[in-house]
């Protein structure tokens, strides 16, 4: 999985390329993280970025030509590495909120440049010639787009085969088979007077699968009942479920 980024703020990035299993994966080469500064693709040599808006308010505007011709920048590199330019992505509260089926989808592309927005907003004639589409992790405005777009990378990079290492499967995730997950519990086996479901102890496989699922269809029942009709919507309930929950 190939990401390429436009921000200006590039060394934000270490966060996701420099630690934990996104870090691994990346010196792994599982992904691969190109950053990519506007200010480097400025003509002027003060690299004007923003400008103030036309019609008056506040905040400056990120102007069209210092981004797309990054963009241009970015095609070209594609090119020269034989990679096929997946979509442009530009982050914004307005963006179709993003999700794990989302973050599948990506994985799929093989190639996705996110766009991080700086300031007010961007230059609408950038977004109506470059961009594909507009993600947003929620309903909430940021200083920029390089923490939506750390979440996003993070969540596709865990799907990664083999990213997750010693066989973990980013299937045990919450939401990857649409339902919340279920309590964990590590030692010591008592905590501040606290003790281990004896199931979880008692090393029958059969039965700690059966309550770990039961647990998560409760807990998705309690906190996101949402989540258990898009479950049955799509057909990811048994009747083993289905006669849980009405036990609920
Ligand atoms: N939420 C988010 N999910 O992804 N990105 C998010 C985000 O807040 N990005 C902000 C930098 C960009 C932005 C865009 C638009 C406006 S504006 N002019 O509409 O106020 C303000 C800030």
């Amino acid at each position: 999985m190939r990401f390429d980024v436009v921000t200006l703020f590039p060394e934000m990035f270490s966060a996701l390329t420099q630690w934990g299993v996104t870090g691994r994966a990346c010196e792994q080469s599982l992904a691969s993280v190109h950053l990519w500064n506007p200010r480097d693709f400025c003509s002027d040599p003060r690299k004007t970025v923003d400008d103030r808006a036309y019609g008056g308010g506040p905040g400056m505007v990120m102007m069209a030509k210092p981004l797309e011709d990054t963009i241009t920048g970015i095609k070209a590199a594609h090119q020269a590495a034989g990679v096929k330019s997946g979509p442009v992505c530009l982050l914004a509260p307005q963006g179709e909120r993003f999700s794990q089926k989302i973050a599948s989808d990506i994985l799929n592309l093989g190639n996705l440049t996110f766009v991080c927005g700086r300031y007010e907003a961007v230059d609408q004639r950038f977004v109506d010639r470059n961009v594909d589409l507009q993600l947003s992790i929620g309903d909430f405005v940021l200083s920029g787009g390089e923490i939506p777009a750390m979440a996003m990378m993070d969540a596709v990079i865990r799907l990664i085969p083999g990213a997750l290492g010693d066989g973990e499967s980013a299937t045990q995730d919450s939401f990857m088979n649409d339902l919340l997950d279920y309590p964990h519990y590590t030692r010591p086996e008592i905590y501040e007077n606290l003790s281990v479901p004896d199931v979880l102890l008692g090393g029958h496989h059969a039965k700690i699968a059966d309550w770990r699922r039961q647990k998560s269809l409760e807990l998705t029942f309690r906190l996101r009942p949402d989540l258990i009709d898009s479950a049955r919507a799509n057909g990811l309930l048994t009747r083993e479920d289905e006669q849980f929950l009405r036990s609920l």
